[in-house]
């Protein structure tokens, strides 16, 4: 089915795989009505597209916990820096449809950069407070004003109940819970452990980018969680914890970059830590930069 949309856009097709079918809208009326045909409780998993197995995780928790899942696949121009890689950035459409109609979705929402941004850039953006400028707000400035700006966006277009974001973007689902709490966003935001490979790497769209000699060199990020929640399970305090990781870290194969490893509270909240905690860790390997984080348990303070 094709056809034009009030919105401006153009539908579908609409993918049917013979056990579920997923509907596929650009416009934003085209999204409003699909909406309006949900009936029951709405999940909404947001995506940028090049949809690998950590997706299809969130859209089956969605699946799960709701009773129908919309996903926005949208490469949001808002959350990328100039010399970033918003151009090169891979677009798998048809990939995307199939693993969405596997996984149980409703609609797909994949908007054009007009249809999210019909005036041009915005001018109110949401501000993410403290947290937003540190870590990764600090080595990508004004990320997180990007992300969370489009993320209210779609949470308005979609009006969901519940909506699902990954844990390997950890800071992410902390201010989004965050934005959610301040502002007062009706919807329940659900976290999802991160998926990883056999070997360790956390599934990431940007893992597409390495060589099979940067394929190996990004195992040093998970080495150094690893070895950091190891060290804390024999009881390690925190600048032992530390130590153990940036060993591990260093032991990989040569060619990653430490941006930051830290060691923070759950709620990345300042101060010092003890108990339950959270390890995060960036780093460059070639032109790619990537992402991971564990929970760690330290030894209570005496
Ligand atoms: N390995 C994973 N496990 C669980 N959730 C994930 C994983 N990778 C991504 N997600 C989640 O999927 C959602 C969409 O993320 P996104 O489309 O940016 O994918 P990505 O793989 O993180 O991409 P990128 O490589 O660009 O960071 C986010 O909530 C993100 O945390
Ligand atoms: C939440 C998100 C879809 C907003 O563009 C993006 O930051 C992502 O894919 O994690
Ligand atoms: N995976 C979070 C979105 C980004 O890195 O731009």
């Amino acid at each position: 089915m094709t056809g034009p949309t009030a919105g401006g856009g153009v539908d579908g097709p609409t993918v049917d795989g013979g056990d579920h079918v997923t509907e596929l809208v650009h416009g934003r009326a085209a999204l409003a009505a699909a909406r309006d045909g949900l009936k029951g409780t709405v999940g909404v998993v947001m995506t940028m597209g090049a949809l690998h197995s950590g997706h299809e995780t969130l859209l089956r928790a969605a699946r799960e916990r709701a009773d129908h899942v919309i996903v926005t696949i949208f490469v949001n121009p808002l959350q990328f820096g100039p010399n970033e890689d918003f151009d090169r950035y891979p677009r798998t459409l048809d990939a995307d449809l199939e693993i969405c109609r596997r996984a149980g979705a409703d609609v797909v929402f994949a908007p054009s950069v007009t249809d999210m941004y019909p005036d041009g850039q915005p001018r109110v953006r949401v501000n993410p407070g403290p947290l937003g400028e540190d870590l990764e707000g600090q080595s990508r400035p004004g990320f997180f004003h990007g992300v969370l700006t489009v993320v209210l966006k779609l949470l308005q277009l979609t009006r969901p109940d519940l909506t699902f974001f990954g844990e390997k973007d950890y800071q992410q689902l902390t201010l989004v819970r965050r934005m959610a709490r301040d502002l007062d966003v009706p919807v329940e935001v659900v976290g999802v452990p991160t998926v990883r490979e056999p070997d360790g790497l956390a599934l990431s769209s940007r893992n597409r980018y390495l060589s099979p000699a940067e394929r190996e060199a990004a195992l040093s990020l998970s080495a150094a969680l690893r070895a950091g929640a190891a060290a804390a399970d024999e009881g390690a305090d925190a600048g032992a914890v530390l130590a153990a990781a940036h060993a591990a870290f260093g032991a990989g194969a040569p060619g990653a970059r430490l941006d930051y490893l830290v060691l923070t509270d759950p709620d990345l909240e300042p101060g010092p830590v003890s108990g339950p905690a959270r390890l995060l860790v960036a780093a460059w390997v070639g032109a790619t930069r990537l992402i991971d984080n564990a929970a760690i348990r330290l030894a209570p303070r005496s």
